[in-house]
């Protein structure tokens, strides 16, 4: 067995192992080891080449299981450090394949939870990770490559980049970034290049497109004060010819759930500030992204709407780094203490500028992306629940279509004709093999299919079934050897013959007994071949039923996590209708108190009005002496119009107004109006009585009406006016 060689295959598959967490306390049992690899015998010179292949042993235990020997490109032992896995996985010709050539690359980890996926992308605490090394490596290649010492990103050069990119993104300047993100207190960043706003910037035109940046503040994290510096990779720099001005473009984004995120701009801040302490019963209320081809890349698709940050130098694109670090979903689980619950996408897209005579900048440039895959999970293992445990079911699902996709890859270097790799049915293999199949029109556009390895991390002394299956699926080759069994037929075949020699050393007379024997002896050969046969199938039959357990879990996986979304529906829906008979309740009663505070009111008025009915005397006398006021004006008026008639009637006689008091009776005479005159003087008089009267305070007590009484005096229309106009 020999695995491919690396070109044939879409993704070149490096193993690394882990070394046990604490050697002492160890107690399972170790069943992997590494194939010691057989030195040249024609060069002794030659130093003996890296192992590539590893045997699987099955636990001791009632399954009688078949041996598994798996090959890869490389194997990394326990004791590989972070640089022996950068340089030997051949991250430097990654590297150079998007600096120089024009190439994309991808790098991913895939592996059981806490096998070291994320140790090897991101490093620890001490040691740097591929990610960092890969962004060291591209900007001491860029800085010796660059035309001016002091490059700066000003709002310009944000404008024509943000022009030329095609996945309508959002671009923005580190520092105006980190500015949003940590505010002021930014200690170790001013070295970094000036804001925006600030003096030296003032005069230049202001062509930096202004999309909202809103980022939750954020205290800067230890880690990213002090991060480390250790493996140095300064060697491993690539010699660019061309001088030319380099903007590297930091994005980031996570699939959680088979959705796409974006790490740099989250929508909600947690109260700590960490990922971690996001309970994963938060609600996600972040707007996923799609990955689809733009209008400016029509052939190619992309993951279009994230937040791209422009960095000049390595601290600023670590810090972004660090920032997205802490969005991203991570929690304990029983099998890792950080397990990732998400893939994680880390794109570095390096940029090159050229000018144009007429001064306009164009850009070109390609993508590196590191990718720290979620490990696959048994739920016994790690002991998940709720939430956590339909994000396994997520992740084993996502893990289980990346495996076929890689079987695939297997089968195509095999020579077997199988249809296309199925990438396209989960978010994850499209983001991992889109770019790897590119047209023909793209071909001719310079764009190359990327160059992308896989590291798949495993832990020798973790859980067998796991591993193995990670294995099965990942491995460049694969052998199942059946433990033979000592052939009884070889060792009975044996002895006869010998017999027959050694006795008289001729040949035994009996030559029907030895043909028959013979023939017995082909027999239990042909049998015991075929018993070696059965083995094997059986040895076959055994990994097809536990690759059918694998699914079994990642459908049981799957069935949880649909009975938790929809108990979480059922939740919200209940909660929903809950809240609306609540919000009618309250309504209802809202406006039955109304009724009865109304209710209240009324009684209330009513009680007072029984105890206090005041009517304001004053007011009212004014009311009628203006009421009768106006009734004298008009009686005087009556009283002259008749006066007029009489004394037209008797042109001797004199008026007699003033005398009509004196003497009333002297009024009846025969003109038939003199009775009239009189009672009106009588009501005038009367009238002019009752002013006197209503001049004096009232002696009338406040309940009595005066109304009533006044009412009497008022003078009626009848009283005065002629019978015919009445
Ligand atoms: N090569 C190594 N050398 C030293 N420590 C390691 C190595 N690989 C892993 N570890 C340690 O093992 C633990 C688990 O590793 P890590 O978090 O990288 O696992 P993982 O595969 O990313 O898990 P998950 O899929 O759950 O995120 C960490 O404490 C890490 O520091």
């Amino acid at each position: 067995m020999s695995s491919k060689p690396p070109h044939a295959s879409l993704f070149q598959v490096y193993l690394r192992l882990r070394p046990p967490m604490n050697p002492r306390n160890d107690e399972n049992e170790r069943f992997l080891t590494v194939e010691t690899p057989q030195a040249s015998q024609e060069e002794e010179e030659t130093p003996v080449p890296a192992p590539t292949h590893i045997t699987l042993q099955p636990p001791n235990d009632t399954r009688k299981r078949a041996i598994e020997k798996f090959g890869f490109t490389k194997v990394f032992e326990e004791h590989a450090s972070q640089l022996d896995v950068f340089q030997d996985t051949g991250m430097e010709s990654i590297v150079r394949g998007v600096l120089r050539e024009g190439r994309d690359g991808l790098v991913a980890t895939l592996g059981v939870t806490g096998s070291g996926k994320s140790h090897t992308i991101l490093g620890s605490k001490s040691e740097r990770g591929m990610t960092q090394m890969a962004l060291d490596v591209i900007f001491r290649s860029i800085e010796t490559a660059r035309k001016s010492d002091n490059f700066e990103i000003s709002p310009m050069i944000l404008a024509s980049l943000t022009a030329s990119d095609h996945s309508e993104s959002q671009l923005f300047s580190a520092q105006s970034f980190l500015d949003a993100v940590y505010g002021d207190h930014n200690p170790g960043r001013s070295s970094r290049a000036p804001t925006p706003m600030s003096p030296s910037r003032a005069n230049t035109p202001s062509t930096e497109p202004t999309p909202a940046l809103i980022f939750p503040r954020r205290q800067p994290r230890e880690r990213a004060l002090t991060s480390p510096r250790l493996p140095i990779v300064s060697h491993l720099a690539v010699d660019l010819s061309s001088n030319a001005e380099y903007v590297v473009l930091v994005s980031m984004y996570e699939v959680y759930n088979d959705r796409i995120f974006d790490l740099l701009s989250p929508s909600f801040v947690s109260s700590q500030g960490n990922a971690m302490s996001r309970g994963n019963a938060q609600k996600d209320r972040r707007r996923p992204l799609l990955f689809k081809p733009t209008e400016g890349s029509p052939d190619r698709k992309l993951v279009a709407g994230l937040r791209k940050i422009a960095c000049s130098s390595y601290e600023d694109a670590l810090a972004i780094l660090d920032v997205g670090l802490t969005e991203r979903k991570v929690t304990g689980t029983g099998a890792n203490s950080v397990s990732s619950r998400s893939h994680g996408f880390f794109c570095l897209e390096v940029k090159k500028m050229a000018s144009k005579r007429n001064g306009e900048m164009t850009w070109s440039g390609n993508t590196l992306t590191v990718v720290d895959l979620a490990g696959s999970e048994r739920a016994r293992t790690a002991k998940t629940a709720g939430a956590t445990l339909a994000e396994a079911g997520k992740i084993n699902e996502s893990l289980m279509y990346l495996g076929q996709c890689l079987q695939m890859q297997s089968n195509l270097q095999d020579g077997v004709k199988t249809a296309l790799v199925p990438y396209r049915q989960c978010k994850l293999t499209e983001l991992l093999f889109s770019n790897s199949f590119p047209s023909s029109n793209q071909m001719s556009r310079g764009q190359y299919p990327q160059k992308a390895i896989m590291i798949v991390t495993a832990d020798p002394l973790g859980d067998y079934n796991a591993t193995s299956q990670i294995l099965r699926y990942s491995a460049l080759a694969r052998e199942v050897t059946v433990p033979r069994v000592p052939s009884l037929a070889g060792s009975i075949a044996s002895v006869p013959s010998e017999r027959g020699r050694s006795i008289s050393g001729r040949i035994s007379p009996n030559d029907g007994l030895t043909e028959e024997l013979e023939r017995a002896f082909a027999e239990i050969a042909r049998l015991t071949k075929d018993c070696h046969n059965f083995a094997i199938r059986l040895a076959e039959e055994e990994i097809a039923r536990s690759e059918a357990e694998h699914r079994l879990q990642a459908a049981e996986d799957r069935c949880v996590m649909i009975e938790q979304e929809v108990r979480e529906e059922c939740w919200a829906d209940m909660e929903e209708q809950v809240e609306a008979e609540r919000r009618r309740w309250q309504a209802a009663w809202d406006e039955q108190i109304g009724r009865h505070d109304d209710l209240v009111d009324k009684k209330i008025e009513l009680v007072s009005r029984g105890f206090d009915i005041y009517e304001d005397p004053q007011s009212t006398t004014h009311e009628r002496i203006e009421e009768l006021e106006s009734e004298n004006v008009q009686l005087r008026r009556r009283l002259a119009t008749l006066e007029r008639e009489m004394s037209s009637q008797s042109p001797t006689r004199k008026p007699r107004t003033k005398q009509l008091p004196a003497s009333p009776k002297g009024l009846s005479n025969g003109l038939g109006r003199a009775s009239e005159i009189e009672n009106a003087m009588q009501r005038v008089n009367q009238l002019n009585i009752t002013d006197a009267m209503f001049s004096q305070p009232s002696p009338m007590p406040k309940l009595a009406s005066p109304g009533k009484k006044l009412r009497k005096v008022s003078t009626r229309k009848w009283d005065l006016a002629p019978e015919n106009e009445l």
